[in-house]
């Protein structure tokens, strides 16, 4: 009997969604499966907003950031009631498998939704990197990529004023973009949850490399360190840096610029070869997974053994960081 599999992008956007959904479509379509293309996650799956898909409906969209389904956050769902509802939508259309491209809170959805007997394979699409199981995520790669271009800017205007420039980052409970970005672009200092940090070590490490002849200086934050135990925005952390070392600050939130933009090459075939792996599940009737990257590899996961492991960051690098800007 035919298949018929569902997908939907949920959660914040993410540059490679689309490559993303382009291989679940052809890859389904190619196995002589019928593919609906549910829009605005959750949402549009409750309000039955979905399409049937073709093989031209995903053309000309590998190399576009955004989603061509649309993308939400659906309060509903978190809600037994809508998960149920959620349910019964997916049992009148006759879809037998659905693939949610998301982060960590679109995969509880997804987790609700198999528990109800709907078998779903998640994909990582958040430009976080914040799912446990998976070494990358979908869009991760374009984010940091695009830091790095808005803070090479940024360096070239603070060189210029011998300045100190406090840059705001995304990532609520992830410090990654951070991390990396602060890596690719030589930041003086790097702040994320994961690691405790005071702004008197930072202090300290400006006057000494000041004492060096070093002029200007970067620092990357993770949004999720601002406003949170009495760190106060970028400005005031700019405010007291200037106040404390002498040097010039100013500070620059980089907001949504860091969801948009072409997915890089590593994106598209990451998206690519994930999109294949989740439809060859279910073609084998396996649902309940999550697709993941392990050292180089695309694997997969129980969905809920995929919940509850713990990321883990990445404390070297962290390190690594910290010893050569000095
Ligand atoms: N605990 C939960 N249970 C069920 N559904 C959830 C849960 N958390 C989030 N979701 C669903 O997934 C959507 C996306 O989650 P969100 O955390 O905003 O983004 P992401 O998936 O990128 O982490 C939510 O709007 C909601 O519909
Ligand atoms: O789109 P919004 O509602 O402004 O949300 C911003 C948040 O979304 C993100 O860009 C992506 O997070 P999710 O993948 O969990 O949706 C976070 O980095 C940021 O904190
Ligand atoms: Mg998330």
């Amino acid at each position: 009997m035919q298949k018929t599999i569902g997908i939907l992008t949920s959660g914040g956007d993410a540059p490679g969604m689309n490559a993303a959904v382009r291989s679940v479509v052809r890859t389904a379509l190619y196995k002589g499966m019928r593919v609906i293309g549910i829009r605005r996650g959750y949402s549009g799956l409750l309000a039955r907003d979905m399409v049937e898909m073709n093989l031209r409906s995903v053309c000309d969209t590998l190399h576009r950031g955004g989603t061509v389904l649309y993308s939400a956050r659906c309060p509903e769902f978190r809600d037994d009631a809508g998960v149920e509802r959620g349910k019964e939508v997916c049992v009148e259309i006759g879809i037998d498998g659905l693939v949610v491209i998301g982060g960590d809170g679109s995969f509880r959805g997804a987790r609700d939704l198999s528990i109800k007997g709907i078998p779903c394979i998640g994909i990582p699409g958040t430009i976080d990197n914040d799912i446990a199981c998976s070494d990358y995520t979908i869009g991760f790669d374009t984010a940091v990529n695009t830091v790095m271009d808005m803070v090479d800017k940024l360096r070239d205007t603070s060189q210029s004023h011998d300045r100190c420039t406090i840059v705001e980052v995304m990532g609520r409970r992830c410090g990654d973009i951070a991390l990396h970005s602060g890596i690719a672009c030589g930041a003086v200092a790097i702040l994320v949850p994961e690691v405790p940090f005071s702004i008197d070590a930072i202090v300290e490490k400006m006057q000494r490399t000041l004492s060096t002849g070093k002029k200007h200086f970067i620092i990357i934050v993770a949004e999720g360190v601002v406003n949170v135990n009495g760190i106060g925005s970028v400005q005031d952390i700019a405010n007291e840096i200037q106040a404390r070392t002498g040097v010039e600050a100013r500070s620059t939130i980089l907001g949504h610029v860091q969801r948009g933009g072409a997915p890089t090459a590593r994106e598209r075939v990451l998206a690519s070869e994930m999109g294949h792996y989740a439809v060859e599940l279910l073609e084998q009737g396996i649902g309940n997974r999550v697709i993941a990257s392990k050292d180089n590899k695309i694997v997969d996961y129980d969905i809920l053994e995929a919940l509850n492991m713990k990321r883990e960051f990445n404390k070297r690098l962290y390190q690594i960081a910290d010893e050569i800007s000095i």
